[in-house]
């Protein structure tokens, strides 16, 4: 790859990670291919999409291959980890990456794009340290073995927040007020960006006295309040909270008891309808002991106890009334699509692992390098729909919506046009399978009243969250495109443009070179 001379001001401290010199770069990109075809195993084990971001920061023009939508004037951020080796500390898992924006901009036909590293506290000390100074997912215990007393200190440093992290590295949204926040499920990790120059502005403040160590990576975000959930260690629960547009203040809206176990069932997403906030409760719960203590169970931060039960709550929006809270078959999911009402029930669309939970052991770094793809390690994941019934039924039901062969056995990040969000809908986009696999390989358009999928595939790439944006105007739910940033096993990366009603590829904007795997993006249209 080539590098260009900063023209970005003074480069931070060079620093050398995983053999390359992390600086600052301003350019053109252009591909870079690796001429040489390896072997397959080691291309895996060397992937873009699970290794080291090559800098710390890059920008520049992109050039596009096939034609731009004229309509598409904005900006797509994507957040996700992008760091995992600090001098000679090796993260565990993908989750405990650094986090990188990358940034893409369209206007008339062109575009421009950057990457860079958010400026948490946690990375500047591991960045100064030459180590994680701060606990991540996966990485529990910050001090090198030492004394009673350093144990000590960490139990306290963990119990009382200041040795959680606060990289930001699950999701990017904006606000609705100009302000764009990157988050990840600590709510010290509440991170302020500038959109244009991916500068980090500082931590969002919270101007409440909701006190509590964890969020919700996964606000919904409407036209005029972003609503969050906050897990209740002690009291077995969730609080749910609304923020407005234009305020740092978050206000209760009400309370969800978790009915199963010691602790509440970990939620890293969830769903709203147009009355009504979806909290699900399954049988991954939080340990007390990993959240709060040097301690790690087999799932990590978790325990799995599905003898304690899975449920679905749903409260009033408007009230705060739980308006139910009904028990429902053993399940394990990550992203819930979408809920809508339907009568007197609530449908509620996830991707569900067949109420087991390996999905988290599968994503760490050693089995996602290892050689092999072909011991189709990544879980058989399906579109499974919830009925909560709204009256009085105690059991609500689950249900596959659709043959999961159609899109591999796979079915992950999901987005959906966000027009539909609380409202009966068709189409879902999302990342799937060609198997055999170790990681989600394919994009999906899955159109859930055909029961049918279209899928892109190329081999050896690794596409992140398929991303709707909708063309202005349209009317059709699948007016628009989906944009998703591919890694290839040869080292390169460029941003993925699909036609969302086709599913034909539409264009390729090339990146300098491939980059981490992604979490979660979001469009801020230009002019507003
Ligand atoms: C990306 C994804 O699916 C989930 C990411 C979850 C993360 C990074 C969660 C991290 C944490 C907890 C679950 C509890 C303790 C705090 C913290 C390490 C942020
Ligand atoms: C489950 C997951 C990331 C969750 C982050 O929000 C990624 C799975 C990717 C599989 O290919
Ligand atoms: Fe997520």
């Amino acid at each position: 790859m080539a590098t260009y001379p900063s023209t970005l001001g003074a480069a931070p401290k060079s620093f050398f990670l995983s053999n390359s010199l992390f600086n600052i770069s301003l350019g053109t990109a252009t591909p870079s291919r690796i001429s040489s075809v390896k072997a397959a195993g080691e291309c895996w084990t060397k992937h873009p999409a699970w290794t080291n971001v090559r800098q710390e920061r890059w920008e520049g023009h992109l050039a596009v291959e096939g034609h731009l939508p004229t309509w598409l004037n904005g900006t797509y951020l994507r957040n996700g980890p992008g760091l995992w080796e600090v001098g000679d500390h090796s993260s565990h898992h993908i989750f405990d990456g650094y986090a990188t924006l990358v940034r893409i901009s369209f206007r008339r036909g062109c575009a421009t794009g950057a990457h860079r590293q958010v400026e948490s506290d946690a990375y500047k000390a591991a960045r100064a340290h030459g180590r994680p100074l701060h606990r991540e997912f996966s990485q529990l215990c910050p001090s090198e073995p030492g004394t009673l007393l350093d144990r000590v200190r960490d139990v306290v440093g963990l119990a009382s927040g200041t040795l959680l992290t606060d990289n930001a590295n699950v999701s990017v949204l904006p606000l609705g007020d100009g302000r764009v926040l990157c988050l990840t499920e600590a709510t010290k990790g509440s991170v302020l960006i500038d959109p244009e120059t991916l500068d980090t502005i500082g931590k969002f403040r919270y101007a409440d006295r909701l006190w509590g160590l964890l969020q919700s990576a996964h606000p919904v975000v409407t036209g005029n309040e972003l609503l969050t959930l906050l897990p209740d260690m002690f009291r077995r629960g969730h609080r749910v909270v609304r923020m407005a547009a234009g305020s740092n203040e978050r206000k209760m809206v009400g309370r969800v008891h978790c009915r199963g176990g010691q602790a509440p069932g970990w939620v890293h997403s969830f769903a709203v309808t147009e009355k009504y906030i979806v909290v699900p409760e399954m049988p991954l719960r939080y340990s007390l002991a990993g959240v709060l203590k040097s301690q790690m169970t087999p799932w990590y931060l978790f325990d799995w106890l599905p003898e304690s039960g899975s449920y679905m709550h749903a409260i009033c929006r408007f009230t705060g009334k739980t308006v139910a809270s009904v028990e429902v078959p053993p399940f394990m999911a990550l992203h819930f699509i979408n809920a809508y009402e339907q009568g007197d029930a609530i449908i509620a669309d996830c991707c569900e692992y067949y109420a087991d939970p390996s999905v988290i052991k599968a994503l760490a770094l050693r089995r996602l390098r290892s050689p092999g793809m072909n011991n189709d390690a990544f879980p058989d994941v399906r579109v499974a729909r919830f009925s909560i019934p709204l009256d009085g039924t105690l059991m609500g039901e689950l249900e596959t919506v659709l043959d999961p062969e159609v899109h591999g056995r796979g079915v992950e990040m999901p987005s959906i046009n966000p027009a539909y969000q609380g409202k009966e809908y068709r189409y879902v986009y999302a990342c799937s399978a060609r198997r055999p696999c170790n990681f989600l390989n394919c994009l999906t358009k899955i159109d859930l009243g055909e029961k049918e999928a279209k899928n892109w595939h190329e081999l050896g790439s690794v596409p992140s969250e398929p991303f709707f944006v909708a063309r202005p105007g349209g009317s059709d739910e699948d007016d628009g495109v989906v944009i998703s940033i591919v890694s290839t096993m040869e080292g390169d990366g460029y941003a993925l443009l699909l036609d969302a009603m086709t599913f034909q590829e539409i264009a390729r904007v090339r990146l300098p070179y491939g980059l981490p795997y992604g979490f979660h993006g979001c469009w801020i249209p230009e002019n507003v």
